[in-house]
């Protein structure tokens, strides 16, 4: 692209040497800088992107946007200095990929937990309906089954671009995109033109980061004030009327406002909710009439999950009896209170519960299952909040047996970590095991017919950090081998 008009998106600047005709590509890491290449500085969490400039240079770079004037002329490259390096980067970036959000429905969808479940069951539904989707979150950005792995839930700005530019070019007609605080609170998303905005819930999560309740609330908060007060396109934020942040959202945001929910008044209200063993049915009631809905999804947490997607169908355009229609034949997501087929005498469940609230959540949703006891596998990550960790526990403890275990230990010491969760243990029937395999495997040995095991923290992820390295390991294979082991049953 001509470094001219590539520019123009920038106001205020100042220009030190002589600009290149062309830039070939965009980069924020020295690391990806090629011949020809722009890179952007910037100040990090860990480092500051400016130490990179001679890196950059030695690779090619032909020009550098900056916030501090590195006080250095390089013949052959310019130097451009702006306010802030990630504010101009969003334009920078949306300028040189062609504004692809502008190309595209963009959902964004954000709240504590069920970012994926809710993204993905409407990304499902919205497939349902015949659009071309792009699905964007945890599991990478996903087009017609092709999945391109990302850095983060919610990538960098340049990154998104990047990525809505390839699934635009691709004919993608919706992007359904997890947008995570950390995401929010990075900038990772400015630049990128949502259409619709939606909120699950707020419950304790993430305060080694944001600090408090209240700076995390507010937070999450900055994606429905980014829906902007564009009234050629139609805005809307779908909110939970049964969490008290969505009245704060609803006041923040210049968008039309749906809300959803089972104790409040809402637009979309579940009523008569009857969670049965493998099917949860209710009746919805809604703007267009009331509506039977039956789903395989299990849990009051999947209701909410549920009226969350249809009512963002719903503000896209589709009708209500057809997203009822469609929910039937969706499945449960991959290790979210995902279900173990197996022939033993156990019910086992797999979920990605790492809060205080899923864990709740998580016992709920078996509430109404016959059962001997329940045992539970609770676990957490190392360098992540601390302050949640006795929470967890405190709701784990409503389970007969629980048995506390690690998520990633990152750096931190094993020992400390379980002991932090041990400090809210409300009984004695508790073992801690800092070995995930061990502990899912001591989880199976204990269990005796009738009992239902509940194995939480990592749902399907595929993989445990130790320090930096990141090893495979999946919560599903090892429980399903060590109850075919325990029952003698052939693998
Ligand atoms: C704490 C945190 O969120 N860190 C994020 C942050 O990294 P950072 O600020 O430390 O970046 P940095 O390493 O200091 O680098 C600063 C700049 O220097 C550049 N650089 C760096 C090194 C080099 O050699 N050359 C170079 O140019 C980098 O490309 C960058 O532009 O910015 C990076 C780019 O956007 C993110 O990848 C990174 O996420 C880290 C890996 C992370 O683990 N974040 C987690 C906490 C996170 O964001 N999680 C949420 C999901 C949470 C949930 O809901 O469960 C997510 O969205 O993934």
């Amino acid at each position: 692209m001509k470094t001219k008009n590539l520019l123009e998106v920038l106001q205020v600047k100042q220009i030190i040497g002589l600009l290149p005709e062309k830039i070939k590509s965009i980069q924020q890491d020295s690391r990806k800088v090629e011949e020809g290449s722009m890179f952007v500085c910037i100040k990090g969490y860990t480092v500051d992107g400016h130490n990179f400039i001679e890196e950059a240079l030695e690779r090619g770079a032909t020009t550098i946007v900056v916030e501090d004037d590195p006080g250095i002329h390089v013949k052959g490259a310019s130097i451009i200095l702006v306010p802030n390096t990630m504010k101009a980067l969003a334009h920078l970036a949306n300028k040189f990929y062609n504004y692809p959000s502008k190309q595209m429905d963009v959902i964004g969808v954000t709240g504590t937990n069920g970012k994926t479940s809710v993204s993905s069951l409407i990304n499902k539904l919205l497939e349902g309906v015949g659009r071309k989707t792009a699905l964007s979150g945890t599991n990478g950005m996903t087009i017609a089954g092709e999945v391109t792995a990302t850095s983060n839930t919610t990538c960098d700005i340049l990154e998104n671009q990047k990525l809505f530019s390839d699934v635009a070019e691709q004919g993608a007609e919706d992007v359904v995109m997890e947008v995570s605080s950390h995401g929010l609170a990075q900038g990772r998303v400015w630049g990128i033109d949502f259409n619709i905005a939606v909120f699950t819930n707020l419950t304790q999560d993430h305060l080694d980061y944001h600090q408090s309740m209240e700076q995390y609330g507010q937070t999450k908060g900055l994606l429905f004030a980014q829906l902007g007060n564009d009234t050629a396109r139609k805005k809307f934020a779908v909110l939970n009327s049964d969490d008290p942040w969505s009245k704060k959202y609803e006041y923040i945001t210049p968008a039309e406002v749906v809300t959803y929910g089972i104790l409040e008044n809402a637009n979309f209200k579940a009523k008569q909710i009857q969670y049965l063993e493998d099917k949860t049915v209710f009746t919805l009631e809604t703007l267009e009439g009331e509506f039977s809905v039956e789903t395989r999804l299990l849990g009051e947490f999947n209701v909410y999950n549920v009226l969350a997607a249809i009512a963002t169908l719903f503000v896209k355009g589709v009708h209500v009896s057809k997203a009822v229609a469609l929910l039937r034949s969706i499945n449960p997501l991959e290790g979210r209170m995902e279900q173990i087929p197996i022939d033993a005498p156990l019910k086992v469940y797999l979920d990605y519960a790492h809060t205080p609230d899923a864990i709740r959540s998580s016992i709920a949703s078996v509430g109404h299952l016959q059962r001997n006891r329940l045992i539970y596998v609770a676990g957490t990550g190392g360098d992540r909040d601390k302050e949640k960790r006795p929470l967890m526990a405190q709701e784990a403890s409503v389970a007969d047996v629980v048995i506390l275990t690690i998520n990633d230990v990152r750096n931190e010491d094993p020992q400390e970590i379980l002991r932090g969760m041990e400090k809210g243990m409300q009984h004695k029937n508790y073992g801690m095991l800092a070995d995930r395999k061990e502990a899912i495997e001591h989880a199976v040995e204990i269990s005796e017919p009738g009992d239902i095991l509940i194995i939480a923290g990592k749902g399907n992820e595929q993989y445990q950090i130790t320090g930096t390295k990141k090893e495979h390991h999946s919560d599903k294979t090892v429980v399903t081998d060590y109850i075919k082991h325990k029952y003698n049953i052939p693998i």
